[in-house]
């Protein structure tokens, strides 16, 4: 009922304790708090908060329109509604590294298990686009000392994440991500790698755990679990999915209602009432309350004096 009670202290380690190489964890997106329910009901391992969802749900292209607070606040909604660990998507971490100290506490303070930052210049794009601009590699480190330095819990995971690959090639990026490393990144996102020999690339020259971005319509193909395990891979997200699904969904229900006149077609597509109840626990609510309003004054005989009450 109400919020996890998993503190975010213990969901951080147990963050740090399943992200081990070739474990493949699985993190959806969650596109709104409800949704984390779902990912965390469906046995996933952990819940992954995109930075594209967070800018498309609010009508925003991915570009690095979305402010710290907005972020911070969104994201801490997600992740308090959840026993699973949550990764957040802090762009370019809103600022130079001064911003980027103050952005690790707020994310810490939302309860977050983690974050990753990115070496893109402003205005960004998704990875997965070309003309992107990357900073240089001193620019990158600074960013990821800065945020380490700030942290409060140590466990707090910061990932760093390069664009490189799509710019400069492969062999940069290795250098990249080694430098990275060393700059105190806890973990390593390697964005737009083209196949599965990219990914071991890169598992192969680091000591840290890998994330693979399994994002629709983009450079990777959308390889299986068992497939980014055999790399090496540490984590798989899957940050658009979910939100493209809904929406699709949404888009064909409003299409049938202006076909027919009525959305009867659709109904059996929509999560009944009773698994939406389900979701959100209404029972316990309802439990708690007929715990407390039971209409039972103690020490008055309620139907003795049922004409003057
Ligand atoms: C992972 C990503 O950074 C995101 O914000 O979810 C995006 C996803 C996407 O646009 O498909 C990305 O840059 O890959
Ligand atoms: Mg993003």
């Amino acid at each position: 009922m109400l919020y996890s009670k998993v503190s975010p202290a213990e969901k951080r380690v147990a963050l740090r304790k399943m992200l081990t190489a070739g474990a493949a964890r699985q993190f959806p997106g969650a596109f709104n708090p409800l949704s984390a329910r779902l990912i965390e009901e469906k046995n996933f391992d952990g819940v992954y908060i995109s930075g594209a969802v967070l800018a498309n749900d609010l009508g925003l292209p991915d570009i690095g329109l979305t402010t710290l607070p907005e972020v911070a606040n969104r994201a801490g909604q997600i992740a308090r509604m959840t026993d699973l660990p949550a990764l957040v998507d802090a762009d370019t971490g809103f600022g130079e590294p001064m911003n980027l100290a103050r952005t690790i506490q707020e994310l810490e303070h939302a309860g977050l298990a983690g974050m990753h930052i990115e070496d893109q210049v402003l205005p960004k794009r998704c990875g997965h686009l070309d003309g992107k601009t990357v900073v240089d590699t001193s620019t990158m480190t600074q960013r990821i000392a800065a945020a380490a330095d700030a942290r409060i819990d140590d466990n707090f995971l910061i990932m760093a994440r390069t664009d490189i690959r799509g710019i400069d090639g492969m062999s940069a990026a290795v250098d990249r991500v080694k430098a990275m490393v060393d700059a105190g990144a806890d973990a390593i996102f390697p964005e737009a790698m083209k196949d599965l020999s990219e990914f071991e690339t890169i598992t192969n020259a680091v000591d840290v755990p890998v994330l693979a971005n399994m994002t629709e319509f983009g450079k990777s193909e959308l390889f299986t679990r068992q497939q980014l395990a055999d790399a090496g891979v540490a984590m798989v997200i899957y940050p658009v999915t979910l939100l493209r699904s809904a929406m699709g969904a949404a888009e064909r229900v409003l299409d049938t209602i202006n076909a027919d006149g009525t959305q009867n077609a659709s109904v059996d597509q929509m999560l009944t009432r009773s698994r939406l109840y389900e979701l959100v626990e209404y029972e316990d609510y309802n439990a708690f309350d007929s715990g407390i309003f039971n209409f039972e004054v103690p020490g008055l005989d309620i139907e003795a004096n049922a004409e003057t009450l």
